[in-house]
């Protein structure tokens, strides 16, 4: 089970900070050049060999300087029904505040355990003050002096937070999870499509940095599927000249590509599938992403049955050996199959994730290969033994034989096609390796 530690309390008392301690990441993402920042808000930690998740939910749902009823309520709401632990910062050079008395009120009555942590009590003198927080009544639990800014006291804390867990925790939570990305030529409806998903309903949002210092990834959780957008999109804002746009969006597509499992290359149905369409294709199959093709402003083609059946078998012609990606035709503003466009990806993400047990794979591509040997070269005879599928993440099928030099490429294709004929790798690029034996 994850476990997740929610972080309240009202502004400037150092939550950031201490989430940032917490994660043990800095403060946030910042970009020299543009000004770019980006909060994070979501990330994972670690403590005593217990694996847990924070939230900072006052960087989550505050928009303003100012705090609103509404707004705490929204804040300790989401700690309360998301969290395991909760954190519940207070400043000890401010002292009580009357803004902390409103957030104690709708925290009262919580049955999770609930800690009130006092921040800046850089040394002893400040930390004597904690003891006014007593007064709130809200928790069973000693309160804490810390100070987030040198990480003073939070070993304490931790100490005690762990206790509460029910488990170890998941190192990773995202761990199989589909990282899928929106990537296309500009205007072709990727922000309003992540719009779209962002209008229903959906548990935690977490805006995390993945590796790379610009990817956000969000997850999901859409009609029973789970699932990570990963998008670069604070680098999009930087881009102030012309030829700035068209280098950044190379750079993010290449980076948010980097961070997926499943490309979603997303095109503009009264354009058809363009060049720069098909180096994105190129470049996703390059990466061993699974790819799939989203045409979308479906509602602008004038269209009858045929239609459809048309515009596909065209972009097929057009992907050539690449005819194993899907294609699905939909229309954002109108809503039309845009949950489907979701499942087809996850669906993708489940192929590139498939294991064929060795038997299967050889009592059925033996007989392929009978039927079809590879053809002798210079008078001597290829004879392949067996076929595996090696254990990486992404499907690749080692086929051992006498003299793996000789195979062709035709020959590579014909098996390939077999294994896609018998096993389903729908958007999902094969390797296929030969070894000797
Ligand atoms: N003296 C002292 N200052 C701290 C400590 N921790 C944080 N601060 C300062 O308190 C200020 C607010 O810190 P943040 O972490 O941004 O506070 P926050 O609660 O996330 O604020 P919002 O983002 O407005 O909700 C910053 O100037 C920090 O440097 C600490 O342990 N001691
Ligand atoms: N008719 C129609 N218009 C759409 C559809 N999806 C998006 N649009 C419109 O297309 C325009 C561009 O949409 P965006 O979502 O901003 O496109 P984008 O791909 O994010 O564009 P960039 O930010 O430039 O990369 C907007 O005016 C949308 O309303 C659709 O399915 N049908």
């Amino acid at each position: 089970m994850a476990n997740i530690v929610a972080i309240v309390g009202r502004p400037n008392v150092g939550k950031s900070t201490l989430f940032n301690r917490l994660v043990e990441e800095r403060k946030a993402i910042e970009d020299n050049m543009s000004g770019v920042t980006r909060d994070r808000h979501y990330g994972h930690a670690q403590w005593s060999g217990k694996f847990f998740s924070v939230i900072d939910t006052g960087g989550y749902v505050t928009g303003s300087e100012d705090v609103f009823e509404a707004e705490i309520r929204k804040q300790v709401k989401l700690a309360i029904e998301e969290a395991d632990v909760i954190l519940f910062v207070v400043d000890c050079i401010d002292g009580l505040t009357d803004l902390d008395t409103a957030f104690a009120n709708e925290l009262r009555g919580t049955k999770k355990p609930l800690f009130i942590v006092a921040n800046k009590a850089d040394n002893r003198e400040k930390a004597m003050t904690v003891h006014e927080f007593y007064s709130l009544g809200i928790s069973d639990f000693e309160i804490f002096p810390i100070a987030s800014a040198s990480g003073s006291g939070t070993g304490e804390l931790l100490d005690e937070v762990v206790k509460q867990f029910v488990d170890e925790g998941i190192e990773d939570p995202d761990a199989g999870i589909p990282k899928i990305s929106i990537l296309g030529r500009p205007n072709v409806g990727k922000s309003s499509f992540l719009n779209a998903l962002l209008g229903h309903e959906r548990s935690i949002v977490t805006d995390e940095a993945g590796t790379t210092r610009d990817a956000i990834h969000t997850r999901y959780k859409l009609f029973g599927q789970d699932f990570i957008i990963t998008d670069t999109a604070g680098i999009r804002k930087k881009a102030k000249v012309k030829e700035d746009v068209e280098f950044y969006s190379v750079m993010r597509s290449l980076r948010t590509l980097e961070e997926s499992d499943v490309v979603i290359v997303m095109i503009d149905a009264t354009r058809g599938l363009e060049a720069q369409d098909i180096n994105l294709i190129s470049l996703a199959i390059k990466n061993n992403k699974g790819v799939m093709i989203m045409v979308n402003k479906w509602d602008l083609i004038e269209k009858d049955h045929k239609t459809m059946g048309k515009i596909k078998d065209d972009m097929v012609d057009r992907l050539g050996e690449n005819k194993w990606i899907p294609i699905i035709f939909t229309s954002v503003v109108e809503k039309q199959r845009i949950f489907q466009a979701i499942e087809l990806a996850t669906k993708v993400y489940e192929n590139k994730t498939r294991r064929i047990a060795t038997s299967k794979l050889n009592d059925i591509l033996l007989q392929e290969i009978e039927k079809y040997p590879p053809p002798a070269w210079k008078g001597k005879y290829i004879k392949i033994k067996y076929v595996t599928q090696l254990p990486t993440k992404n499907p690749v099928f080692a086929f051992f034989c006498n003299l793996p030099q000789y195979i062709k490429e035709p020959y590579t294709r014909y098996l390939e096609n077999r294994l896609r004929e018998n096993f389903n790798f729908e958007g999902v690029p094969v390797k296929i390796v030969y070894k000797n034996k």
